[in-house]
């Protein structure tokens, strides 16, 4: 394995000018963080803790303040110089809200072909048909093709949010907070289907998450942020049987069932 995304000393400040004199805010501080292909890593931590900044960061979709990101070993600002379409279909977010993410005048179809269309991928019987593989692939059967995002249930556009992110075959995947807006009910559901989706194909995940239980699902890996720093990196299993780092502990005395119980869902 090769990494894939690298921060280095990582920072982002926001509230230059007049905030700045009152000390503004640092979402994201010094952080170094190494992420290899494929790998599925989870970050907790309260909110405001920098969470969202960070991936935001490592996407490229916010410059840094001090520091930078690596993607490939190179500068991300000169990959996406070099090649802003390829890096930008390489590196996909699924965000949390999906009625904010997914136009609702369109139909499935067409949400789900936009990034085809964009980059010019395919004819279009070949992209019709990658849409509809798509769609099953994300449980959905095929007559929710015409259907408009307006007339589906939170989870339903979850699962169209995913399968638009995938057509790209991306090689990451940020998932910022991706079930926190859905029905409990369905939860667990799209955290199944996200999970198998990426490791058949290989795509590396970061996940952001309140919740250690879903990124404990997911994520073999769990970062800890608190106040913009990474307080403890460490395997799934270490972190939630031995936590070091106090707020690791606070944040998992706060789960209803007992930390170590989240491992049977991993
Ligand atoms: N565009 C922005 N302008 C000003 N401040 C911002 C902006 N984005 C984030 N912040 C601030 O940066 C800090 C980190 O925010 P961020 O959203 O990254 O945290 P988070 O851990 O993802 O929180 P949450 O779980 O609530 O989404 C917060 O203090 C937030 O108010």
């Amino acid at each position: 394995m090769t990494p894939l995304l690298q921060a280095v000393g990582l920072t982002r400040r926001f509230g230059a000018g007049l905030l700045a004199r009152r000390g503004g805010v640092t979402a994201v501080a010094d952080v170094n963080l190494t992420l290899m292909e494929g790998e599925a890593v989870g970050i907790v931590g309260e909110s405001g803790s920098g969470k969202s900044t960070l991936g935001r960061l490592l996407l490229g979709l916010i410059p840094p303040s001090a520091g930078e990101v690596r993607y490939r070993g190179r500068p991300l600002g000169a990959a996406l110089a070099a090649d802003r379409r390829g890096v930008r279909r390489a590196l996909q977010i699924v965000q949390q809200d999906p009625t904010a993410a997914l136009d609702p005048r369109w139909d499935v179809a067409r949400l789900v072909r936009e990034g085809l269309d964009i980059h010019g991928l395919g004819t279009p019987s070949e992209r019709a048909a990658r849409v509809a593989g798509l769609l099953a692939d994300v449980g959905l059967d095929a007559g929710f093709a015409a259907r408009r995002a307006h007339e589906l249930s939170g989870g339903q556009k979850q699962r169209v949010a995913i399968a638009r992110a995938l057509a790209l075959a991306p090689e990451f995947l940020f998932a910022d907070e991706p079930v926190s807006a859905l029905d409990v009910s369905v939860r667990a559901q799209v955290l199944g289907l996200l999970n198998r989706l990426r490791a058949a194909r290989g795509i590396g995940l970061l996940m952001v998450s309140h919740d250690i239980a879903a990124v404990a699902a997911c994520c073999e890996r769990i970062l800890v942020m608190q106040r913009g720093r990474i307080v403890e990196d460490a395997p799934r299993a270490t972190l939630l049987r031995t936590p070091l780092h106090p707020h690791t502990r606070a944040l998992l005395a706060a789960v209803p069932p007992p930390p170590v119980a989240l491992l049977a869902t991993g």
